[in-house]
């Protein structure tokens, strides 16, 4: 354990903004927090870096922060001194510390080397892109060795393509200095690329922290599948009117619970004139379509590639893998408390993907 929370919950004017967080970061982490905005996550952030205090709970660290090992905040803006060049900027927070000349010098120069922005190092923020802006920040952040390195939405100013590179970047670089890092962001897809574990937070609860791949191929709840993308709740209605692949166990499940349900990306479609499925809308995604079937008055979304299918067309669907969770409100999960033992995932397929 490098550090943990246990029960953390904080109130804002009477409105509580944390309910009874509770997670434990190893050393050299890369964890990431996702979730709506407004759930918490800037402060839950904050109570880490020791710049808000929870109003229960305990933080507890290994080795506490101090200014050998501080934890250190990279806001959302960034806020890079703009009359200060790259190198000025890098090096603010060593010459606080009344390090010697030589030593800022040659210890700025092996960052600025390592975030690949040595060259800019006479520059100043407004002549870098935003992508090297991030970079200088994180530089900055990092060339005063922090205990844990805590970000808050990294890839807020950034455009798609450099989200993902800024991300993969961030990964290696973290990985590099073993640094446990904390971010918190809106972005899915970063989020996964570049953590080892995750954190769902809705309703200012965390309902789900869990390794990436379990995150989203092992979700406790239909509200944390629903939250990384479309889910279709099936009722025996529905699940009569097409085929389940890859049912595990071949139990026999009660549909009746509401409890079963499939990712769009779980299912393909195949024409057939007879098919109980119409499809009443074409939304295209880029790489996939997002194809919206019709049978009664229930409708489900089905990610695949484009296959020519038009409105109109009557199609059979096959589930390739069926989820189970019950509502996140009676799922309650407490990660890394030791009181109480996480509810485990009740998946009935396999784990782990491709889907076919
Ligand atoms: N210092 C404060 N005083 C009063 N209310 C606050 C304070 N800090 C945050 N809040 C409120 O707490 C709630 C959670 O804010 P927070 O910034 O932690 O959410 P978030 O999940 O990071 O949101 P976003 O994704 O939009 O940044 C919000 O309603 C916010 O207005």
């Amino acid at each position: 354990m490098f550090f943990k929370l246990t029960r953390i919950s904080k109130s804002f004017n009477g409105k509580q903004v944390l309910n009874n967080i509770s997670f434990t970061a190893e050393k050299g982490d890369i964890i990431s927090f996702i979730g709506p905005s407004g759930v918490g996550k800037t402060t839950l952030l904050k109570i880490i870096a020791g710049m808000e205090t929870p109003d229960s709970g305990d933080l507890i660290f290994n080795t506490e922060p101090g200014d050998k090992n501080p934890a250190v905040m990279v806001f959302q803006d960034f806020l890079l001194f703009p009359n200060m060049t790259v190198f000025d900027n890098v090096a603010f927070g060593l010459r606080a510390t009344k390090t010697g000349r030589q030593v800022i010098q040659k210890k700025v120069m092996e960052m600025l080397d390592c975030f690949q922005v040595r060259e800019k190092a006479g520059q100043y923020p407004k002549q870098l892109s935003a992508g090297q802006q991030q970079r200088v920040a994180i530089a900055r952040a990092m060339v005063i060795n922090p205990g844990v390195l805590l970000l808050d939405e990294p890839f807020a100013n950034l455009d798609k393509n450099l989200k993902a590179d800024t991300a993969l970047f961030i990964r290696n670089t973290q990985k590099q200095f073993h640094t446990t890092t904390i971010c918190v962001m809106h972005d899915q897809e970063e989020a996964f690329s570049m953590s080892d574990r995750i954190g769902i937070m809705l309703d200012n609860r965390l309902v789900q922290f869990d390794r990436v791949d379990r995150v989203f191929h092992e979700p406790l709840s239909i509200e944390a599948a629903a939250f990384l993308g479309p889910v279709n709740r099936l009722t025996p209605e529905t699940a009569g009117k097409l085929t389940i692949k890859n049912n595990g166990s071949g139990e026999d499940l009660d549909f009746s619970t509401g409890n079963y349900y499939f990712r769009a990306e779980a299912a393909t479609i195949s024409s057939n004139s007879q098919g109980h499925w119409t499809i009443v809308q074409i939304v295209f995604l880029g790489t996939n379509i997002s194809y919206h079937l019709q049978c009664g008055t229930a409708v489900f979304q089905v990610h695949t590639l484009y296959n020519g299918f038009q409105t109109g067309d009557r199609v059979d669907l096959l589930i390739h893998r069926i989820l189970r969770g019950e509502n996140h409100e009676k799922n309650s999960f407490t990660a890394g408390d030791d009181s109480l033992d996480p509810v485990l995932p009740k998946t009935d397929a396999p784990t782990g993907g491709p889907y076919p």
